[in-house]
């Protein structure tokens, strides 16, 4: 079990998280929250790159900093910006990475067929990465981070610039992979996060807003979300009165899901979701 014990991350007088606390326990964590938040900063501080100010990260009830290299053999990270050979092929890069983190030939040789399985890549782990997509990049982002069989794995922005197919299949790799290990993946789109999470951490105003299910979160706004057909003539007034979650355009108007707090002539009561808790949350930070 890994805790984040009241920590806090200050870069010189500026403050970037406050007084984070978490337990996490084996199973996929969505960290959601817009660029800037501090996600960067939480997982750094998590694989180790930088280190708390105040409070302590602890592994099983012990600092991490006192477990040092054991900890650090626990931990697989595919960071935002990941980079690699684009000249090798993944089997031929798995194997440096391995070598890099101090994995025998032995363990490599068993360990590396079945990762490319896994990620789907074991067909093209010949070519050379210089003709892969964004997506197969990433996938092989994700087979370096699970090099050594990690108990946490943390994954920095790992859907940032995929199509909606890679996104999906995405997903599915990442619901096997978080049998038995802790699997933390930062995101500011929820749509990635929401079936395959089983907590969302939200990050506001440098403190934890929510760290809890989908159903639980989307409580918080139960009674508040609506819809209606919205006639063009009225649309502006509807907009500088309400806040538009969502909007499509039909004949003569739009069907507008909104939130209030306010009962509204001729609005239908609907399920609240994760993205309305999102933009909700996030209303004065996320450019719609
Ligand atoms: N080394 C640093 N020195 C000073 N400020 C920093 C440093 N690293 C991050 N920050 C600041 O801390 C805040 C949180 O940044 P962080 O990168 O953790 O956010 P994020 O949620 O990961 O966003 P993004 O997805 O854009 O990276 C930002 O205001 C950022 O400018």
């Amino acid at each position: 079990m890994l805790t984040i014990d009241h920590v806090t991350k200050s870069y010189g007088s500026f403050t970037a998280l406050e007084d984070i606390q978490l337990t996490l326990s084996p199973g996929v964590y969505g960290l959601l929250a817009p660029n800037g938040a501090g996600k960067t900063t939480l997982m750094q501080m998590i694989v180790t790159l930088t280190r708390p100010t105040i409070g302590e990260i602890l592994w099983d009830g012990v600092p991490i900093e006192a477990l040092g290299s054991e900890y650090r053999a626990r931990v697989g990270y595919l960071p935002q910006q990941f980079g690699f050979y684009k000249q090798y092929n993944p089997e031929q890069f798995l194997y440096y990475i391995g070598t890099l983190k101090g994995i025998s030939k032995a363990q490599l040789r068993e360990q590396i067929p079945t990762l490319l399985e896994e990620v789907a890549l074991f067909d093209v782990r010949k070519k050379k990465m210089k003709q892969f997509s964004g997506g197969m990049i990433q996938r092989v982002g994700i087979a370096q981070a699970l090099l050594g069989q990690p108990d946490i794995l943390v994954l920095d922005e790992p859907t940032a610039g995929l199509d909606p197919k890679e996104r999906a299949r995405f997903r599915s790799i990442l619901t096997k992979l978080a049998r038995n290990r802790i699997v933390l993946i930062s995101t500011h789109i929820v749509s990635d996060v929401e079936s395959i999470a089983n907590e969302i951490i939200m990050i506001q105003n440098k403190r934890i807003r929510y760290a809890h299910t989908v159903p639980h979160i989307c409580q918080s706004l139960q009674g508040q979300v609506f819809e209606m057909f919205v006639p063009d003539d009225r649309y502006l007034s509807f907009a500088s009165e309400h806040l538009i979650v969502s909007e499509r355009q039909q004949t003569g108007g739009m069907d507008i899901r909104f939130i209030t707090t306010e009962p509204v002539q001729g609005a239908k009561e609907v399920p609240p979701q994760l993205e309305d808790v999102f933009l909700f949350e996030y209303r004065d930070e996320v450019e719609r």
